[in-house]
C-alpha cells in the first residue's frame, strides 16, 4: 500500500488525506467476513502479507447437491449438458467416420485432418469468444454459440461432399470454441467461491461422459436407421438436442462479474454497504494485447501457461500417435480406435473425481502445494504412459492407457480453479481461452510437426515414447515452480477487490473523486520492477511535477497512466473509472495525452503536418480542426512562422512547443509532458513555464516529469518526488527545496550532464 515512507508521507497540497486510499480504517469498518480484518491488518502493516486468508483457502468443502444449490442447478445443469453435446457430437466423426468415408468417398488422412482442423478452430476461436465474453453478456455468448454448434451439426447431416463437410465442421468448431472460455467463466461467477471446485468437477465430467456415450448412441442411431446414410441421423439427433439446450441457454441469468470473490473477500453478499461498485460490470474495452500483457505479468500463470504447452504436445500429440499406433501395429478400424477412446476415457472421469477431492482439500490447507500435487500428477501421467507404450497386447496397451490417464484426469480441476481464481475476474474469459491457445498452438502444433517425422522414420510407438514422458515432465517441472508464486498472486486478488471495495464506499460517502487515481502500482520490465506500490492522487486542475532520481520510475509512472505500459499490480482511475487495461488511444480519447521526452514530434512531417497528425482524433472535421489549430497556434506564436519546415529542423524549444501544440489540439483534461524542460534555453523554459501557467487558469490538469526543482516551483502547486519506484515526498514545492537530502540526489554528479540546463536556471547543485 502506502508506498512514501512514514515520515516523508506528507498530505498532498493540492489533495487533502481524506483523498488518499483508506486502507485500514476503511476496510477494517467494512462488514466482513472473519478473514477480512486479518487480510487488511496485514495491509495496514505495508505490503500484503502472502500467509493471510486468501480466497478459497480454508473453510469446509461443499457436497456437491450443496454446491449446485449455492447458485441453481439451472447453470452447471445446461453448460454441462452443452460440453457433454459438443464432446459428443465431435466424437461422432471419429466414430462413424469410416461411414461418412465410404458416404462421401474420402482418405484416412482426410478423416485425421478432418479431426485435427476441429482442434485448431476450437483453439482459434477461443481467443476472440474469450475476448467478446469479458465485455458482453456470456450466457448469450454460450446460446448463441451452441446454437451455431447445433446448426452446423445439422448442416453436417446434409452434406453433399467433403468440401462442404469440411465448411461444415469449421462452422461447428467455432460453436463448440465457446465451451473453454464462456463456460468456465460463467461457472466461476455463478457459484461461490467454496462451490467452485464441485461445479467445475461437474462441467469438466461431462466431456468425457460425452465421448464415452458418443459410440454407443452414434453408433445405436446409425445402425436403427440403416443404409449408406444412417451417419446423418446421428448429427441430426446430436443437432436437435443441441439446439434444444442453446433455447435453454439464451434463458440462463448472467452472474455478477467476480462475485466469488468479492463474496470471499468482502463478506456474505460482497455488497456490505448495499453500495454497487459501477465498474464491476461496466462494459470493458480490453484490446488482446493488454489483455495478454497482463495475464503474463501475473507469475504463477506464466509458468502454467509454460507447463500447459510443454503438457500439449503430449495432449495433441499422443492421441494421433496413439491412433496412428492402433491402426498400424493393431490394425483397427476408425469405429474401433473411437471405442478404445472412448474406454481410455474413463480414466479421466476417474481422474477428474479424485483430484478434484484431492487438489481441493489442499487449496484450502495450502495454494502452493495444489500446484505441487499437479506438479506430481504431471510426472506420474508421464511416467505411466511411456510404460504403458512398451506393453505389446492391445487389452495390455489400452488397459495401461487409461490408468495413464487418471492422474491426467486428476489436474483438470484443480488446474482451472486455480486459473479461475488467479485470473482477474476482468480477463477470466481470455485467461481460459489462453489455456487451449497453449495446449494447441505450442504443444500440439509443434509437437505434431516434430513427432510426424519421428513416427515417419522410426514408427508411432517411438514417436510417442519420445513424446509422452519428457513432455508431461517438463510440464511438472513447470507447474512445480510456478507454486512459489501462487500465495503472493492470491494476495494480490485480495488486495484488488479490497481496494476497489474501499474506493467505491469512500466515493459513495461522500470522498472526493481525484480526475486521476493510482493505486498500489507495481510495474516492470520483465524480470525488473521499476515502480512499488505508488499511491497518488490528482485533482482537478492541479498541476503536479513529478521529480526524482534518474532511472527512479518517473517516465514509467507517465507511461503507465498513459496506457502505455501494462503494471503487474495496481490501479490507475480517471474521473473514477477504472482505466488500468483501456487502450492508450481510449484514453486520448477520454481526455489523458502523454508527451513524451524527445519523441514528441515526427521529424520528417513539417510542422503542419505534425498538426494534423495530432488532430486525428478530432475525426473529419475540418473546420473544428482549424479553429483548433489557430488556438495552439495562439499559444505558441514561434510556429506559425515554421508551418512548412520540417519538424527535424526545429531547435528543441521548438520541437518542444510543436509536441505540446499537438497535445493541447485535443483539449486535454489530463495532460502529461515527460522532460518539459530538459535541454533547454531559460527565454524557452520561461515560456514554458507560462504555457502551463496558462493552462492551469483554464482548468487543465498537468502531471509534468521535471528535473528542475525551481521550474517546479515556478510551475506546480505539488511536487512528489520518486526514488527507486518508491514516492518519497509530496508536498509543496518549496518544501521539497528544503530537503536537501532528497533534492541533492538528483543534480548529484549531474552538473554539465544532462541536467545542465536546471542547474544553468539556477537549480541547486
Ligand atoms: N522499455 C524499457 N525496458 C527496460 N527497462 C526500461 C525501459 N524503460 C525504462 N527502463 C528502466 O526502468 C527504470 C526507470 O526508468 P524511467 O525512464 O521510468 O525512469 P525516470 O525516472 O524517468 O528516469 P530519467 O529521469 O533518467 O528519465 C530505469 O532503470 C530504466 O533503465
Amino acid at each position: 500500500m502506502g508506498s512514501a515512507d512514514s515520515a516523508d508521507a506528507a498530505a498532498p497540497a493540492g489533495g487533502t488525506p481524506e483523498h488518499r486510499l483508506p486502507a485500514l480504517p476503511a476496510l477494517l469498518a467494512l462488514p466482513a467476513t472473519p478473514a477480512l480484518p486479518a487480510a487488511a491488518a496485514r495491509q495496514g502493516s505495508g505490503a500484503l502479507a502472502t500467509d493471510g486468508p486468501l480466497p478459497g483457502v480454508g473453510g469446509q468443502r461443499l457436497g456437491l447437491r450443496a454446491a449446485v444449490g449455492t447458485g441453481g442447478v439451472g447453470l452447471v445443469g445446461v453448460l454441462g449438458a452443452l460440453n457433454l453435446l459438443d464432446n459428443a457430437e465431435r466424437a461422432v466423426l471419429i466414430v462413424l467416420g469410416p461411414d461418412i468415408q465410404r458416404s462421401l468417398g474420402f482418405s484416412d488422412a482426410a478423416l485425421g485432418g478432418l479431426v485435427g482442423l476441429s482442434a485448431v478452430i476450437l483453439t482459434a476461436g477461443a481467443i476472440p469468444i474469450g475476448l467478446l465474453a469479458d465485455r458482453r453478456r456470456r450466457t448469450a455468448i454460450a446460446a448463441v454459440a451452441a446454437a451455431l454448434a447445433g446448426v452446423f451439426a445439422l448442416l453436417t447431416s446434409v452434406v453433399a461432399n467433403t468440401f462442404q463437410l469440411v465448411l461444415a465442421r469449421i462452422g461447428a468448431g467455432f460453436g463448440q470454441a465457446a465451451v473453454l472460455p464462456v463456460h468456465n467463466s460463467l461457472l466461476a461467477d455463478g457459484y461461490p467461491l467454496h462451490a467452485r471446485t464441485a461445479v467445475l468437477t461437474l462441467h469438466n465430467l461431462a466431456g468425457p461422459v460425452g465421448l464415452v456415450i458418443a459410440p454407443v448412441t452414434a453408433g445405436g442411431v446409425a445402425a436403427l436407421a440403416g443404409g449408406s446414410a444412417g451417419w446423418r441421423w446421428a448429427f441430426v439427433l446430436f443437432a436437435g438436442v443441441l439446439l434444444l439446450f442453446a433455447a435453454i441457454a439464451a434463458m440462463l441469468r448472467e452472474p455478477p462479474r467476480g462475485r466469488g470473490e468479492r463474496m470471499e473477500v468482502l463478506g456474505a453478499h460482497g455488497d456490505p454497504a448495499g453500495v454497487t461498485d459501477p465498474s464491476v460490470d461496466a462494459p470493458s474495452s480490453i484490446p488482446l494485447e493488454i489483455g495478454a500483457a497482463r495475464l503474463l505479468k501475473i507469475q504463477t500463470l506464466r509458468y502454467l501457461f509454460a507447463a500447459i504447452g510443454a503438457l500439449g504436445f503430449a495432449l495433441v500429440g499422443v492421441p494421433t500417435f496413439f491412433n496412428s499406433l492402433l491402426e498400424e501395429r493393431y490394425h483397427l478400424d476408425a469405429l474401433d480406435r473411437g471405442l478404445v477412446g472412448s474406454v481410455t476415457q474413463v480414466g479421466v472421469m476417474i481422474g477428474v473425481v479424485a483430484g478434484a477431492r484431492l487438489g481441493d482439500a489442499r487449496f484450502r490447507r495450502d495454494p502452493p502445494s495444489v500446484l505441487l500435487f499437479m506438479a506430481v500428477a504431471f510426472a506420474a501421467h508421464g511416467v505411466l504412459l511411456t510404460v504403458a507404450l512398451t506393453m505389446g497386447p492391445l487389452p495390455a496397451l489400452v488397459g495401461c492407457v487409461t490408468v495413464a490417464e487418471i492422474p491426467l484426469g486428476m489436474v483438470l480441476v484443480p488446474l482451472y480453479s486455480v486459473i479461475s481464481i488467479i485470473v482477474p475476474y476482468r480477463l477470466r474469459a481470455l485467461g481460459f481461452a489462453a489455456v487451449g491457445v497453449c495446449v494447441t498452438l505450442f504443444g500440439g502444433f509443434l509437437g505434431g510437426v516434430l513427432l510426424g517425422d519421428v513416427s515417419d522414420q522410426h514408427g508411432p510407438r517411438v514417436a510417442l515414447l519420445a513424446l509422452a514422458g519428457p513432455a508431461s515432465l517438463a510440464a511438472a517441472a513447470l507447474t512445480a515452480y510456478a507454486a512459489r508464486f501462487v500465495r503472493a498472486d492470491l494476495a494480490a486478488v485480495v488486495e484488488e477487490i479490497a481496494e476497489e471495495r474501499a474506493e467505491t464506499l469512500r466515493v459513495a460517502t461522500g470522498g472526493a473523486q481525484p480526475i486521476l487515481q493510482v493505486r498500489n502500482l507495481d510495474v516492470s520490465y520483465g524480470p525488473m520492477q521499476v515502480l512499488f506500490g505508488v499511491d497518488l492522487d490528482v485533482e482537478r486542475g492541479e498541476v503536479l511535477a513529478l521529480l526524482g532520481t534518474n532511472g527512479a520510475g518517473k517516465s514509467t509512472l507517465l507511461r503507465t497512466v498513459a496506457g502505455l505500459e501494462v503494471p503487474h499490480r495496481g490501479v490507475v482511475r480517471h474521473a473514477g473509472r477504472t482505466i488500468t487495461l483501456d487502450p492508450p488511444e481510449r484514453r486520448v480519447r477520454d481526455g489523458i495525452v502523454l508527451v513524451q521526452g524527445g519523441a514528441g514530434v515526427f521529424g520528417t512531417l513539417t510542422v503542419a503536418e505534425n498538426l494534423l497528425v495530432g488532430a486525428h482524433v478530432l475525426g473529419r472535421d475540418g473546420a473544428l480542426v482549424a479553429r483548433r489549430a489557430e488556438e495552439v497556434l495562439d499559444l505558441f506564436p514561434k510556429l506559425r512562422d515554421l508551418l512548412d519546415a520540417p519538424a527535424s529542423t526545429l531547435s528543441g524549444g521548438e520541437q518542444q512547443m510543436l509536441a505540446l501544440a499537438k497535445a493541447l489540439l485535443t483539449r486535454p483534461e489530463v495532460l502529461c509532458v515527460d522532460e518539459l524542460s530538459l535541454g533547454l534555453a531559460p527565454t524557452v523554459v520561461a515560456e514554458l513555464i507560462e504555457v502551463v501557467a496558462g493552462l492551469r487558469r483554464d482548468g487543465v490538469t498537468v502531471v509534468l516529469v521535471e528535473q528542475s526543482v525551481n521550474v517546479a516551483a515556478a510551475v506546480a502547486d505539488r511536487a512528489v518526488f520518486l526514488e527507486k519506484g518508491r514516492i518519497r515526498f509530496s508536498g509543496r514545492p518549496a518544501d521539497l527545496l528544503e530537503r536537501g537530502d532528497l533534492v541533492r540526489a538528483v543534480f548529484l554528479g549531474t552538473v554539465g550532464g544532462p541536467h545542465a540546463a536546471a542547474t544553468a536556471d539556477g537549480g541547486p547543485r
